[in-house]
């Protein structure tokens, strides 16, 4: 039985209050929901097989119903799926809201001496990693991997908007936001091939269909994206919520805690950041998977309401559900899935026309769409006796194969549908599902909302689904420390008033041998020995596209703990080829001072790469590289070990997808250049973000002299297998 197996605990279940539709299925939801006690067939005689002894209940009706009526007060014109969606969405911005629119060992010990270096180009850094030459490029692995949000989904019928009035779940809303396949917006960059001057070029598709990516090159899949995402959000929700729920309790009154927990977690850490409604599968669900709330079902995509036991889509200008929760419970007697039999709202009327969810289950029968149906499932307490816990249980997928308008009384009518399972699906044994459970003792893990305390524009969250360890302590900074004897002075800037353009009349353009190396969309060109960018004494506003990396990240990057090579960094957003990451940050030391440094871990030789054998001819382009390296020239490295900031977290690979550039732009030496990171292709949301430490295998020593050696553990298929 494939089953969505973590040891993440148990989220908040809608014991929490979420209300949702386990609420449906108690209390005062339940007013108004018409009970079959045993399900029947629809045979058209208005007779009753003995189908199952599963009920489905109307979903979210509390609200709408008052005073005695049996059946509630649901008239025409309530509960539909403008006024099912309610509340709770604007509350929490769903879809559909108005607001979204829809270490190791080191390398040489003190005492140690640099080898191989010859003046001017210091072949090896044995203490670091550093910019440059010996890189392999790993295909883009876009979306043709199947993996992250972008993937076309491999098992899922169709997608669609929902964003008619009609179907909204709130008044002029829009329900989801479609991510159907982009194929535009080609971007581009030359990156230098492993030896020699030429430049290849790598086109890469934003939304990537056109590369193939061999199937053991695929680094993520999309079940693999879903299960991440599902245990870290029951991570960052209880975390989240229980922060909340003590501000509540000091305020006494205000946002209800979960909601605004659940809001948080969809503004800044949702991985699976993905409004898209289903028809069919959910890429990454499976049957038998099972939920620890209906907020959960959320979050995957198999059931994207929350006070409403139908979801739904926009198909053709029509409302048609695609997903429903039901809440009978199986029996020993019968276990039977096979049919099913759902009982909509009353209608109050003598024309018998149905609207709402109703309808969008009618009109589901009338287009033959598969229903996911999921199953709320509450199994026996421990002494059989006290309530037990409630999980959610994918089903699969349903037919709806027959509709029925049922008499209540005069004017009032029921709509029942009769679900049928779909053939060929793997069993679910939901009884079992039901048998005494425990919910696995909750797993802590670790979550910090911005691990850089405020000093970057987008806050660094990070997250150990691994473990409960936190990342050892050092000091956030956001800014190279330059001791005060390297301080530096301003450059020379450029003259350029709205902006600059590629004219030898531009200072800057002509430092960068005639051209500005990003495109308008702030995207890197090319891969170059050193770029110049405008600086403090330039004329030109902070806007002009010769100022990129300067900025600081902008993309959501997350510090992760990785199952073998420690902490390591990823993007919860998608990353366009050529964009700029993060810059290497951290305390400027000379290289004497550098080798001394008892761990080298976070080590970056810095200013001795303009010459090496890959940028041949290309040096020579940049007027400041032109006369060649300068004997007796001081070497620096930048040590982020005790002062850094995220991108000292972030791990080698032997294929990695970002490189690191040279820039200038706050001061003119060359030798001490800002290590800034970009990316080498699109990178696709989740997938851990690295660079290639450049160390030469058997050339990094300790301080006795011997030869160090450290495994690369990247996973790639290309892994050369040693880090050095
Ligand atoms: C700059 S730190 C990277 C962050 C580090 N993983 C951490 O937990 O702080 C460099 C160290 O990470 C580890 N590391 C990075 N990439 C690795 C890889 N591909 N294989 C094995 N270890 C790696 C090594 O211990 C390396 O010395």
């Amino acid at each position: 039985m494939p089953g969505l197996a973590l040891s993440a605990a148990a989220a908040a279940s809608d014991d929490d209050g979420f209300g949702g539709p386990t609420s449906a299925g108690s209390g005062t939801a339940l007013r108004g929901a018409l009970r079959m006690e045993s399900g029947g067939d629809l045979d058209g005689r208005g007779q009753h097989k003995a189908v199952a002894r599963w009920r489905f209940q109307r979903g979210f009706v509390a609200g709408q119903l008052e005073g005695g009526d049996r059946f509630g007060a649901r008239r025409r014109g309530s509960g539909t799926p403008e006024s099912n969606g309610g509340g709770i969405a604007e509350g929490i911005g769903i879809p559909g809201s108005e607001s979204d629119g829809g270490g190791g060992d080191g390398g040489l010990e003190r005492g140690s001496s640099v080898t191989g270096c010859r003046k001017g180009q210091k072949v090896v850094v044995p203490w670091r990693f550093q910019v440059g030459f010996k890189r392999s490029w790993s295909h883009g692995s876009g979306l043709g991997d199947g993996s992250g949000s972008h993937a076309p989904p491999e098992i899922t019928e169709s997608k669609f908007r929902v964003s008619g009035k009609q179907c909204a779940s709130a008044a002029g809303r829009n329900d989801s936001r479609e991510k159907v396949s982009v194929t535009s917006d080609h971007s581009s960059v030359k990156v230098g091939k492993q030896t020699g001057s030429v430049s290849k070029k790598m086109k890469v598709n934003r939304y990537c269909h056109c590369q193939v990516i061999p199937k053991n090159k695929r680094v993520s899949t999309t079940r693999e994206n879903i299960l991440v995402s599902l245990q870290e959000f029951r991570i960052i929700y209880r975390k989240l919520l229980q922060e909340e729920q003590a501000k509540w309790r000091e305020r006494g009154k205000g946002l209800r805690p979960d909601l605004a927990a659940f809001k948080m977690f969809r503004e800044r850490l949702c991985v699976v950041d993905d409004d898209r409604r289903y028809v069919g599968n959910v890429p990454g669900v499976q049957i038998g998977d099972t939920f620890n709330s209906s907020l959960e079902t959320f979050v995957v995509g198999l059931h994207r309401q929350q006070l409403n036991c139908v979801d739904y889509i926009k198909k053709d200008g029509t409302c048609v559900a695609v997903s429903i929760v039901s809440y009978a419970q199986a029996s020993a007697s019968n276990n039977n899935l096979e049919t099913l039999l759902h009982v909509g709202s009353i209608v109050i009327t003598g024309d018998q026309k149905i609207e709402g969810t109703d309808l969008a289950m009618k009109h589901s029968m009338d287009t033959n769409t598969p229903i996911r149906v999921i199953h709320v499932v509450t199994c026996e307490g421990e002494n059989g006796q006290q309530k037990g816990i409630t999980n959610y249980v994918y089903g699969g997928l349903y037919f709806i194969e027959k509709f029925r308008m049922e008499k209540v009384k005069e004017h009032q009518h029921i709509p029942t549908y009769q679900l049928r399972r779909m053939a060929e699906q793997a069993h679910v044994d939901i009884l079992e599902f039901g048998k005494t459970r425990k919910r696995q003792e909750p797993f802590d893990g670790v979550f910090m909302r911005d691990i850089s305390e405020g000093l970057e524009k987008i806050p660094v969250s990070t997250i150990n689904s691994v473990s409960n360890e936190y990342p050892m302590p050092f000091r956030y900074i956001s800014n190279i420390e330059y001791p005060t004897k390297h301080q530096q002075g301003l450059p020379s800037g450029c003259d350029c008033v709205n902006g600059c353009s590629y004219s030898q009349n531009c200072a800057c353009v002509v430092k960068n041998g005639g051209e500005i190396p990003f495109s308008h969309k702030g995207t890197i060109i090319d891969e170059k020995p050193l770029i110049y960018e405008c600086g403090p004494s330039c004329g030109c506003p902070p806007t002009c596209h010769n100022r990129v990396s300067q900025h600081g990240i902008k993309f959501r990057l997350q510090v992760f703990k990785t199952k073998s090579t420690g902490w390591g960094v990823r993007s919860l957003d998608f990353i366009p080829s050529g964009s700029f990451l993060c810059e290497y940050i951290g305390e400027l030391l000379e290289e004497e001072e550098a080798q001394e440094r008892k761990n080298d871990e976070y080590l970056f030789g810095i200013g001795n790469d303009y010459y090496n054998d890959r940028w041949q001819g290309i040096s020579k382009t940049i007027p400041s590289l032109r006369n060649g390296p300068v004997e007796d020239e001081d070497g620096f490295a930048i040590d982020a070990l005790n002062w850094g900031n995220l991108a000292r977290f972030i791990n080698h690979s032997c294929t990695p997808n970002l490189f690191a550039q040279n820039v200038l732009y706050d001061h003119d030496n060359i030798s001490m250049p800002h290590i800034m990171l970009f990316a080498g292709e699109d990178i696709p949301p989740l997938q851990e973000l690295s660079y290639d430490y450049n160390y030469g295998i058997d050339e990094v020593y300790d301080s006795d002299g011997n030869i160090k050696k450290k495994k690369c553990f990247c996973g790639s298929i290309e892994c050369t297998g040693w880090l050095y």
